[in-house]
């Protein structure tokens, strides 16, 4: 466990990628003051990080529009080498970069390891993608018209990312944003600001030129949203959230008629069909549900197991479960890390206690954990239904509910009844079944026989309200590229 600045500097090979200042036009700077930052698993002070108020915001958003302009003009083959070493410094760094994450948000080391590799895996697709920037001809109207079409860089991008995933959220937009030609102006959620400055050392290094990454911590989102929303430098926001704030977000963005890119809030239904590999099923229902302790928006939020095969089901998902280890995610063999604070370990409470008093069981867990802070058991409940918060509500916590159906009908009928459309799942092996179910459930992903969706090769995002846009795939880069067409008369 941690408890200060310098055993955290001790954990690494290379402690200058501990960074408690801003990058700013390709300089680290102070704020105004600092805020803290704690690790989770013992509350205490890891970190003092700069505090950028709203003027040094303005001052790096003017930055980046000066630096945008000559990056855009760079080959796409010369923007692609400076993203390559970005790349090959963060997998070169994967340790150092995996123990910061774990200090600041909580999970496992493991996890951290394989965030960091999936961060960097959109910087590297993307870095490939610069080079593939197309145009088209179109035959003109007249015979004396010739028509091109251009894809030009956006302008200044600017995001806001969450504490979940403080890595991979961030280089999932900046991985197209500068393969495209835009420069980036990054805030970090308050919770987690270091992951974010890890990575502007590393763009430091890779000769990514000042002004085109920058990152701008702050103790006050609202602040700096409003500024990213409000100055007319930036032409695009791009947002990874709940859907709450996405909706301030895209309300203050009308303002300017900015373009929009929204990964926002999951309800996530896990299915297990009576033809399932039940096995099969418990390992993909364990990695979806309780992959970053809950925490993350593709999570199985609700479990849907038909009748035949329940009981068996809960018994072997409980069996594996209570076989799984609770700690600090620094030490080896953890399975579950504290959850990021204390009022995530009320609103899971809140949906246990919610749920029991409405007739749901208890078969495993429920408390917090014997550990203490936000440690908490991973709980299974049965007798699940639909008049219970968490049929409605994200969990975002280790809280695994068990809904009993009998029927395709009835059971597509129950996923498909959200708001949210984001992450799905089910596990079959009748192809029919499999080919109506897929394409009859209203969510941007569909897990087959698999708890794991996420790669930087697919387009990523989600339908109704989870969001605006797709992340990853060559989708990804069309969300920071303009369109433009030459009418010329010959
Ligand atoms: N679709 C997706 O890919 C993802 C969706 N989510 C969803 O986000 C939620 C959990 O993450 P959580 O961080 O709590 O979500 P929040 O929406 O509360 O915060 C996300 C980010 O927005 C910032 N923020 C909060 N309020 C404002 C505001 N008024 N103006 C500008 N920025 C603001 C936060 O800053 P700060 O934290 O510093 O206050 C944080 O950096 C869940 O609903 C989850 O489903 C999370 C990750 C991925
Ligand atoms: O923030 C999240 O929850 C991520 O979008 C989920 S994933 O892309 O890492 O699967």
């Amino acid at each position: 466990m941690l408890d200060t600045t310098t055993e955290l500097r001790s954990l690494l090979k290379d402690p200058s990628l501990l960074e408690h200042r801003a990058y700013i036009g390709g300089q680290f700077v102070d704020g105004d003051g600092t805020f803290d930052v704690t690790n989770p698993a013992r509350g205490d002070v890891i970190a003092q990080v700069a505090d950028i108020k709203r003027p040094q915001v303005a001052g790096a958003i003017a930055q980046a529009e000066a630096a945008q302009k000559d990056w855009a003009k760079w080959t796409g083959k010369e923007r692609a080498g400076v993203l390559r070493k970005w790349y090959d410094l963060m997998m070169a760094n994967q340790e150092d970069l995996a123990v910061i994450l774990t200090a600041e948000m909580g999970k496992p080391l493991a996890e951290a390891r394989g965030e960091i590799a999936y961060g960097a895996s959109f910087i590297e697709f993307f870095a490939e993608e610069a080079k593939r920037i197309y145009g088209e001809t179109i035959p003109g109207h007249q015979r004396d018209k010739r028509i091109t079409v251009l894809k030009q860089p956006i302008g200044v991008a600017a995001s806001i990312t969450p504490w979940n995933f403080p890595n991979a959220m961030i280089t999932r937009k900046a991985g197209p944003a500068l393969a495209a030609g835009c420069a980036f102006v990054a805030r970090p959620a308050e919770l987690t600001p270091l992951s974010a400055t890890a990575i502007a050392v590393l763009a430091d290094r890779a000769g990514i030129p000042a002004g085109v990454f920058n990152v701008v911590p702050s103790s006050n989102a609202s602040e700096t949203g409003l500024e990213f929303c409000e100055n007319n430098a930036v032409r695009k926001l791009t947002f990874t959230g709940s859907t709450e704030v996405g909706r301030i977000l895209m309300r203050q963005a009308a303002d300017t008629v900015m373009k929009c890119s929204m990964e926002l809030g999951g309800n996530a239904p896990f299915i297990v069909f009576d033809d399932a590999d039940i096995d099969a099923a418990v390992e993909g229902a364990i990695m979806c549900k309780f992959r970053n302790n809950g925490q993350t928006c593709v999570c199985a939020n609700r479990i849907y197991v038909q009748a035949g095969v329940y009981d068996e089901f809960a018994a072997k998902l409980k069996a594996a479960v209570e076989k799984m280890n609770i700690g600090d995610g620094l030490d080896d063999g953890i399975h579950f890390g504290p959850l990021i604070n204390a009022k995530a370990v009320t609103k899971v409470q809140d949906h246990i206690a919610d749920a029991t008093a409405k007739g749901a069981e208890v078969i495993l867990g429920g408390n917090p954990s014997e550990l203490g802070g936000t440690f908490f058991q991973p709980t299974i409940v049965t007798g699940a239904s639909k008049d219970m918060l968490f049929s409605t509500d994200e969990t975002f916590g280790p809280l695994a509910p068990l809904f009993k159906f009998e029927d395709e009908d009835e059971v597509i009928a129950l996923a498909n009844d959200t708001i949210f459309g984001l992450a799905s799942y089910f596990y079959a092996k009748d192809l029919s079944r499999v080919y109506k179910v897929a394409e009859e459930l209203e969510y941007g992903i569909v897990g087959v026989n698999t708890g794991i969706i996420s790669t930087e090769l697919a387009p990523f995002g989600g339908v109704k309200q989870s969001g605006l846009g797709r992340e990853g795939s060559h989708h990804g880069i069309e969300d920071y590229l303009e369109m433009k067409y030459i009418c010329m008369s010959v």
